[in-house]
């Protein structure tokens, strides 16, 4: 494939930050790439104008980059774990078809980043094999001044891309004709205790792989169906096999734990039975034991095929055919006991469901003043547990990772629950994992806690093993987008490996996939497990991820904050405010309850603005919380202090400033979104009028929409995504049933495109239109033919509902109803079109397990911010040469966000200047867009691209 260069047919710039690098630059890409050096004059032109770049022009040949060229760039390729926001480009290249690129890159698996940079409106970051940071852009490129001529033409969205009606009718796809690897047969298998989500993990590794022009197989039954071997155990699978499989729980090849193939010569036969039915990779998804097997299989393989050269079990041409088996894991458990990896598939999953049965036990729990000892799984992590204590505010927990002596426990959280008894709490929720231990290793049954509660305090209690519904029903959005995007991946993966790559685990790492090498991450597993059993909990807990520390820690802190001494002395303790601004969005009480417990466990005396600006400027709606009022804040919908979309400026500035003064707040969270960013934005403008605004502020994201600058991770897109995947579950049955018609779901989000993009990713839906991109009249006649098409070829016999989502702000000339209706007319009536409007259920109910954790995560993250810099702003606070442009103050007035793989502190004001298109109420850059391009590619939608 080729991606064409924009400006110039012949000719195209480039631009680099200094003399040297240029130079260097020049130099590669004219010698080695074999480009013409057209103007090496214009090597020292110093553009003031664009940014102090250098520029030159090159010659190319009209095709542009092909994919060799590109692969050619990428030699040198690092781990993208690279932050490439501290960096300028040293390159840029403006291409006309940015995704083209992009599939391109992923294609020769070179690193990409796809983020905004304030500096320069880059979209695509990789790296050169100079070691250059390369950037390309379709639309503004900083050095370009030739304007890009474009032209609207239909491109596929990937060289093997076929149509839909192609795919879904499981025609034999075109092989991928771009790559000389020869083609590979790709098995997946599930194995293990089932986690919801390892559906997706299949659908989409089948779908990619054909995609890709390889053949797909799924091994049935686990290990067991490997070392029964045949075409009933390893089956190959066609496009329309997995259909519909997205949104199902469990697994529906099967899985198993299979004792004959920990032992070699199960292994043996397993090797005989892969090679039989043609099998060169292998994509496990399964937990630790699983993957270890896997490990073990790709290990021993070359001693394995010998055996049975050697016995004459396979020939000659077989054994040298098969001399390279490739493994790739993906981690499907509910336990999220794998190291390496922020989250397996499916815990998230099991954490809702436990959250679900707690709320359930809380009604009747409360009722009767009663305490429940709620028992959950994870054999040797207490993920589970820890996230459920956290999501339900449970009053004691009990991890093996942690735990407290024989004689100990007992008192410890007697003490803790008592304490709570004593201040007005009516219910006792006891989270105890399965694998829960004393010190000194001995097991703690649900059955010894509730004893103890009862001797010991005196309370009813009663005891709920929540067991296997931890493990059944439908996966969440998370699972499933986590799923699919691994699932993409390890085909990839396998792809890229050869005889010497270490076997590749795909794994998650603050929201991005990545690949980390598959023993390592066993290795490191097992050590937890034994580091608990030789009762070295430090080690044991030092090898969890550092978030699973920083999850205990604030557990600890918020389940004690009503009795325990504050840790922080006098003179460090201060008054904060938290503030609700925007439309509702879940998670905003988890915020307020987490902030103020925290709050209360360190010695700050925490407020709540009720109303939000204008509930202050016009009641004085300042309250202090109490600890018993927000008891159960956690686990509630909706915003308990009330939230209001006025900025303090609709308000009445001056009213917001007094009451600041009067009150004499220390600090302001504010809980919100798009209203709540352009609020901190006139706070910080008016602390050179207003010294009462000379505080630390910090914003928590909060919108179902997630158009917050400065974040990938808004509070309350999860629990939107979740309402809004569960109704298209419900009218997917409705159009399944019917066979004849698809619905069109109108989605919210303002100009936002995320929610559309991701619930389409997650319910397997025919396509999205989005605001970034509107309603392109091209792609809607493609839709239309695919969907007629598909509807002509299966002539009723299949089941899958189709659905087609569409933002709200996509068009509003193509309303969702019109939209329905050509549709319906242009497909020749082969099919009805239904419309849907979930409207405000889109808010959803109960926030999600994610964002109740996550809530508590950055409300915490909040309270220390502004407990570090309190004491940057103090000096400040009455001065008269007050400097609002100063930098050191500029770092007071943040937003918490989550971008590129880390959390962070964003200060507003270069927020403001920099990223954020106000008009659209935008990021100026979105991230989603490679998301948008999976998903159509699993189900074989074709992009009409501008
Ligand atoms: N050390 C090993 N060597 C070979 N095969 C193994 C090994 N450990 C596990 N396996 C294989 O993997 C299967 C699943 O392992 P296990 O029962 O530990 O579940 P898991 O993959 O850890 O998943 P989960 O713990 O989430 O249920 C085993 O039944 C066995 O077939
Ligand atoms: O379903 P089974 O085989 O009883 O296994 C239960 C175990 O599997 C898991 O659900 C996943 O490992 C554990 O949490 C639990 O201990
Ligand atoms: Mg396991």
């Amino acid at each position: 494939m080729t991606v064409p260069v924009v400006n110039g047919a012949k000719t195209f710039r480039f631009a680099a930050r200094n003399e040297d690098l240029l130079s260097e630059a020049v130099d590669f890409y004219s010698r080695r790439l074999g480009f013409v050096l057209k103007d090496d004059g214009a090597k020292s032109k110093f553009l003031e104008s664009n940014g102090g770049g250098l520029v030159v022009e090159i010659a190319i040949d009209e095709k542009g980059l092909s994919s060799e060229d590109i692969r050619k760039l990428h030699l040198r390729v690092k781990d993208s774990d690279y932050d490439l926001r501290s960096f300028a480009p040293s390159v840029v290249f403006e291409v006309k078809y940015l995704n083209d690129l992009l599939i391109s890159l992923s294609n020769l698996n070179c690193p990409i980043k796809v983020m905004p940079n304030e500096l320069y409106p880059v979209e695509v970051y990789t790296m050169d094999p100079l070691g250059n940071l390369i950037g390309f852009t379709a639309s503004s490129n900083p050095f370009t001044v030739v304007p890009p001529v474009q032209k609207l033409e239909p491109i596929a969205l990937q060289p093997e891309a076929m149509s839909q009606s192609v795919t879904e009718a499981g025609l034999e796809p075109a092989a991928d004709s771009s790559s000389s690897k020869p083609k590979r047969n790709i098995a997946v298998m599930t194995s293990g205790g089932d986690a919801p989500g390892m559906n997706a993990v299949v659908y989409a590794v089948v779908r990619t792989a054909i995609f890709k022009g390889c053949k797909a197989f799924a091994v049935k039954e686990g290990y067991e169906g490997l070392v029964r071997g045949g075409p009933q155990y390893i089956t190959e699978m066609e496009w329309q096999d997995v259909r519909g499989i997205l949104s199902e729980g469990g697994t529906n090849i099967g899985t198993a734990r299979c004792m004959s193939f920990r032992e070699r010569p199960g292994r043996v036969q397993a090797c005989k039975n892969m090679i039989d039915a043609g099998i060169d990779a292998l994509i496990v998804c399964g937990g630790d034991g699983s993957l270890t097997g896997a490990d073990k299989l790709r290990s021993e393989w070359p001693s394995l095929i010998k055996e049975l050269r050697d016995n004459n079990q396979i020939t000659e041409e077989q054994y040298i055919k098969h001399k390279q088996l490739n493994i790739c894991g993906i981690v499907g458990s509910i336990d999220n006991d794998m190291a390496t990896t922020d989250a397996t598939v499916g815990a998230y999953s099991a954490l809702a469901r436990i959250c679900k049965a707690v709320d359930y036990i809380d009604a009747t729990a409360n009722s009767h003043s009663r305490a429940f000892v709620v028992e959950v799984m994870g054999r040797n992590c207490g993920w589970l547990a820890l996230m459920a204590g956290i999501a339900t505010s449970a009053d004691y927990i009990f991890i093996p990772e942690k735990p407290s002596s024989s004689k100990d426990w007992q008192d410890q959280m007697c003490e803790i629950v008592a304490t709570h008894r004593a201040h007005g709490k009516r219910k006792t929720i006891v989270i105890v994992a399965e694998g829960a231990i004393t010190s000194d290793l001995k097991h703690i049954s649900s059955k010894e806690v509730k004893d103890v509660l009862v001797e010991r305090l005196n309370l009813d209690t009663r005891v709920t093993t929540l067991g296997h519904v931890q493990r059944g029903g439908t996966p969440v959005v998370f699972d499933r987008i986590l799923a699919s995007l691994q699932g993409v991946e390890a085909v990839k993966a396998v792809l890229d490996c050869d005889e010497n790559t270490p076997s590749p685990l795909i794994g998650l790492k603050e929201h991005k996939i990545v690949r980390r090498p598959l023993m390592e991450a066993v290795k490191i597993t097992k050590s937890v497990a034994d580091a608990i059993q030789t009762s070295d909990f430090e080690k044991a807990m030092a090898l969890r991820d550092s978030e699973f520390i920083e999850h205990l820690n604030n557990f600890m802190a918020m389940n004690t904050a009503d009795h325990k001494e504050p840790s922080l002395p006098l003179e460090k303790r201060r008054k904060i405010a938290i503030i609700h601004v925007g439309a509702p969005a879940g998670g905003m009480n988890s915020a307020v309850y987490a902030m103020a417990t925290y709050c209360m466990s360190r010695g700050h005396k925490p407020y709540a603005i009720h109303n939000g600006f204008a509930g202050l400027a016009r009641h004085e709606s300042v309250r202090s919380i109490d600890w018993l009022s927000i008891e159960n804040w956690m686990s509630i919908g909706g915003s308990e202090i009330g939230t209001n979309r006025s900025t303090p400026l609709d308000t009445d500035i001056g009213t917001i400033a007094h009451y600041f003064e009067k009150y004499q707040f220390d600090g302001l969270i504010l809980v919100g979104g798009f209203e709540a960013f352009v609020s901190l934005k006139q706070l910080e403008s008016a602390r050179g009028m207003y010294p009462s605004f000379r505080i630390p502020m910090v914003l928590i994201p909060a919108t179902i929409s997630n158009n917050v600058p400065g974040t990938e991770n808004s509070l309350g897109s999860d629990t939107c995504l979740n309402a809004l995947v569960e109704y298209c579950d419900v009218l997917k049955q409705s159009a399944s049933a019917t066979r004849d018609r698809i619905f069109v779901v109108e989605v919210q989000g303002g100009n936002s495109g995320y929610i559309a993009t991701y619930a389409a990713l997650a319910t397997g839906a025919q396509g999205s239109y989005v605001p970034e991109e509107g309603i392109d009249l091209s792609q809607l006649e493609a839709d239309i033919r695919s969907l007629k098409e598909a509807f002509v070829l299966e002539k009723g016999r299949t089941k899958t509902g189709k659905l087609i989502l569409k933002s709200t702000n996509a068009s509003h000339v193509l309303t969702t109803q019109v939209l329905a209706d050509i549709m319906k007319i242009e497909g020749n009536n082969e099919f009805d079109a239904k419309t849907a409007v979930p409207g405000h259920v889109q808010q959803g109910g109960l926030p999600s397990a994610i964002d109740r954790t996550r809530a508590a995560r950055l409300a915490i993250k909040a309270v220390q911010f502004i407990e570090d810099a309190f004491p940057q702003i103090l000096e400040h606070k009455y001065a008269v040469d007050f400097d609002v442009e100063d930098p050191s103050l500029a770092k007071t007035a943040v937003v918490l966000g989550a971008k590129s793989s880390h959390l962070r502190f964003f200060p507003i004001g270069r927020l403001y200047e920099y990223e954020t298109e106000l008009t659209k109420r935008m990021p100026k850059k979105i991230f989603w867009e490679e998301t948008r391009y999976i998903a159509d590619q699993l189900v074989g939608r074709t992009r009409i691209s501008k």
